[in-house]
């Protein structure tokens, strides 16, 4: 049995990271990866990078085909690079399915290909699967996909269903609009992004609707099945007909044949491999990081489970998951629309004094400039302390000026200071000014 410092299960963001730094100081590390096609994780090869790249082409009215061919181009690509960087770096990769035989004795097969490894730490980071929800036909019927599934379709839908209206739902629905596909999205919950304040909410509904999608609200999709050509949806006693289905309600974390009951490695009650603030598991030794221990599910917060193990394995704890703040988000519709910190329900549910400006992309010069006056950035401040509460920026270029918030909002820079900063022009960010000038 091959003994290693340490082992990384899954090619995921945290631990290609971690394997590939613990081998630069020294230590005998090995990676398991099931999928050579998934060499890099989720993110590269069917999630972040690849819709990204299908949106932004689908903006510079690529056609269907070139689009998917782009993507193709570019996660090929990656995935080179990431095996490169990895295999560089000194790890030894093994291209087999990972499952624990013991606490510390985990067996890889390839094919008829047995063999056991075993490590002073291992660490878990096998990402997480789509939800599949118990609706009749919903897995047996033709034409229905996961967010995997829908990016490797060999022509374009003429029309798109999609059940689930959160981050996977709205980007997809956004992107096939933008290619011509008439989109329906089937959403449970009465509102559309619910977590946010309603006029952004409303906000984003109407532009998606303008840019053609429509919206079934607190629609509970009883039925999927196929009815001549196509795929047929059933909600609410009325049948939609469309070429393709997306299914897009939530992820789970995959913890599935990885032979936890051989452990002693708990899972919480909602399936999640149990952590403490540091990831580890209730194994000693053992660790846990990005989807599949149950946090928030992004490839920045899977990076930042890195920095927490990494400080722990090289003696520095100084950092860990209680210290986590203001974790910024990104959707990546039309225009984008992004936020950290405290909504104003949330403010008002949690009875804080606050203050809050609002400022239509319209009255920005940039916003004249890009010829797109769609959106509001939105900001909340403490009038007392003048600390920044929270932001919610639905506009261009959103996606990068949430992090300059987030630094200001860390570091207790006091509102006042982005109010007077110097920015350059003509730019989204000097609107910072302008929505800050209380
Ligand atoms: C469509 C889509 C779009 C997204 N867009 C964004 C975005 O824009 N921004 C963002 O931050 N996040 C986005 N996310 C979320 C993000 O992709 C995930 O949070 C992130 O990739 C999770 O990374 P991870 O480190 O948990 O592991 P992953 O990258 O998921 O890696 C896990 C790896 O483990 C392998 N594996 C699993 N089981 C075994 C086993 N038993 N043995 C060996 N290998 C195994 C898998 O094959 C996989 O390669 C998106 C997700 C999806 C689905
Ligand atoms: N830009 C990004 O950062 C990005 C993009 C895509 C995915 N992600 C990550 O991937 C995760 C998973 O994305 P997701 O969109 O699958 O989950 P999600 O939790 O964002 O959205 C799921 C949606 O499905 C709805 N839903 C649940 N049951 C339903 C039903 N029976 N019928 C209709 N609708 C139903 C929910 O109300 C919710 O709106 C996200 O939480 C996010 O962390 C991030």
């Amino acid at each position: 049995m091959m003994k290693y410092d340490l082992l990384v299960i899954g090619f995921g963001k945290a631990g290609k990271t971690l394997a590939a730094k613990m081998s630069s100081l020294g230590k005998r590390v090995a990676l398991v990866e099931k999928d050579s096609e998934m060499y890099g994780g989720t993110c590269i090869n069917v999630a972040c990078i690849p819709t990204k790249t299908l949106i932004q082409a689908a903006e510079k009215n690529l056609s269907f085909t070139q689009a998917m061919h782009l993507k193709d181009t570019v996660t090929a690509r990656l995935r080179h690079k990431n095996e490169q960087t990895l295999t560089g770096s000194g790890v030894d990769l093994y291209h087999a399915a990972a499952r624990f035989v013991s606490d510390k004795v985990v067996e890889i097969a390839a094919g008829s290909d047995v063999d056991q490894l075993t490590a002073e730490t291992i660490v878990i980071n096998t990402g997480s699967v789509a939800n599949v929800l118990p609706i009749p036909g919903l897995t047996e019927s033709r034409y229905v996909y996961d967010s995997t599934g829908i990016q490797s379709l060999s022509e374009q839908p003429e029309s798109l269903g999609i059940i689930g209206g959160g981050n996977i739902g709205l980007e997809f629905a956004s992107l096939y609009a933008r290619l011509g596909s008439r989109v329906t999205v089937f959403e449970y919950s009465p509102q559309l992004l619910s977590r946010f304040d309603s006029d952004i909410a409303d906000l984003a509904k109407t532009y998606l609707e303008e840019d053609g999608i429509h919206f079934e609200l607190s629609a509970a999709v009883e039925l999927v099945s196929n009815k001549g050509q196509g795929v047929t949806v059933t909600a609410a006693g009325k049948d939609y007909h469309f070429d393709a289905l997306l299914y897009a309600t939530g992820r789970k974390p995959a913890v599935a044949h990885l032979g936890l009951e051989n452990t002693a490695i708990q899972l919480t009650d909602r399936g999640a491999v149990q952590v403490d603030e540091f990831c580890e598991t209730t194994v000693k030794g053992i660790y846990a990081v990005g989807d599949v221990n149950g946090g928030l599910q992004f490839t920045y917060t899977s990076l930042d489970d890195f920095r927490i193990v990494f400080g722990k394995l090289t003696g520095n704890s100084s950092y860990s998951l209680k210290e986590r703040r203001n974790v910024p988000t990104s959707m990546f519709i039309n225009p984008p629309l992004s936020q950290v910190g405290l909504t104003e329900k949330e403010a008002q549910a949690a009875h804080l004094s606050y203050q809050i400006k609002k400022l239509p992309v319209a009255s920005m010069p940039r916003g004249h400039v890009n010829n797109d006056l769609r959106g509001l950035y939105s900001v909340l401040i403490d009038p007392k302390s003048k600390e920044i509460l929270g932001a919610t920026l639905f506009g261009a270029a959103s996606h990068e000026n949430i992090n300059l918030i987030k630094m200001a909002m860390d570091n207790k820079i006091p509102y006042t200071y982005i109010k007077n900063q110097v920015f350059t022009h003509p730019s989204m960010a000097e609107n910072l000014n302008d929505v800050f000038n209380f």
